[in-house]
């Protein structure tokens, strides 16, 4: 009988590809980022890195796009790591939200921490932790500590950074409301500007599914072999990603793939198959919720022809 991870090859990624992209017409790139309506919707690449063999990979693979949101993944580990649990979850929630990703309401109408990490409101806290500790020196941290997982640095896109800055009216709006509320505190635009930075860092699909390897191996670097967040920790992303990782979205997520994962704006998708592999997969139109219409597509194929949905939830 084949065995499950003999299934995984080129030949498998290429065919889902090629059912996969042709569903981004249903959606539109980005636009209230100007900067990010820019990238073609025709991209499509679907990383995989297994836990014990090499990447196998389809499509647009060398293409740079932005993290967005999947860089909460990082903030949150790293600030895990540093911190603690218990210190980290006493500013933010760990529960899922029917909100979208950038709503205030709640906020306002429970006058209480925001509901997770993964909402634009519960990363930026969680930045304002993380430079309340390091100051200037919070951005090479957390750069240094994504470095040790992916094995390389690809910087950050300065337009995209720039862009956000000059329209971020609404996270601007939700950080000063939070300072207001006594639920953030310190330079509120020196925390967003740590935020947008961590948004606007460069990475591949390939990149994606090294973070989502590192998670998948219980917190061991694939690059390096070295263990580098928690078991803790790693079930802390994991239950969050399952519950939360593609905001109001979750819940259809978890039926249609079945797997932790962690969407960005930019059209990247970061999934987690415990024990077995990361997946990393880009292209750029969202649906309306802000989650990548092809990338949702291709991840409900992989998990169905490999057998994976439910591995983790
Ligand atoms: N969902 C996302 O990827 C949101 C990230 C984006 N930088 C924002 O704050 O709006």
């Amino acid at each position: 009988m084949e065995n499950q991870s003999d299934l995984l090859n080129k030949q498998l990624l290429n065919d889902i590809g090629n059912i996969a992209r042709v569903t981004s017409a249903e959606g539109k790139v980005a636009s209230y980022i100007p900067e990010l309506s820019r990238m073609s919707a025709e991209l499509f690449s679907l990383s995989c890195q297994p836990v014990d063999s090499p990447m196998v990979e389809t499509g647009d693979c060398g293409q740079f796009f932005t993290m967005q949101s999947m860089a909460k993944i990082i903030s949150l580990a790293f600030a895990i790591e540093q911190f603690g649990c218990e210190n980290v979850f006493r500013h933010v929630g760990m529960e899922a939200s029917a909100d979208s990703f950038n709503s205030l309401m709640r906020i306002e109408m429970t006058s209480s921490k925001p509901s997770n990490p993964f909402m634009n409101a519960g990363a930026i806290a969680v930045c304002s932790l993380i430079f309340k500790a390091y100051k200037e020196e919070s951005l090479k941290r957390i750069t240094d500590f994504l470095k040790s997982v992916i094995g390389e640095e690809n910087g950050f896109d300065e337009k995209v950074f720039l862009s956000e800055k000059r329209s971020a009216d609404r996270n601007r709006a939700l950080a000063f409301f939070m300072k207001s509320m006594g639920l953030l505190h310190g330079d509120v635009e020196a925390i967003l500007d740590l935020y947008f930075t961590l948004c606007s860092l460069r990475c591949t699909s390939g990149g994606l599914a090294k973070i989502g390897a590192m998670i998948a191996s219980g917190g061991t670097s694939v690059v390096s072999g070295e263990k580098l967040i928690a078991n803790e920790t790693v079930y802390t992303l994991l239950g969050l990603m399952s519950s939360c990782g593609l905001y109001n979205e979750s819940g259809e997520f978890a039926v249609r793939v079945g797997l932790p994962g962690k969407s960005g704006v930019s059209g990247g998708i970061l999934a987690v198959v415990p024990g077995r592999m990361g997946i990393g997969v880009f292209s750029p139109a969202l649906n309306a919720k802000g989650n990548s219409v092809a990338g949702i597509r291709a991840l409900e194929l992989l998990s169905e022809k490999l057998d994976l949905r439910g591995l983790g939830l």
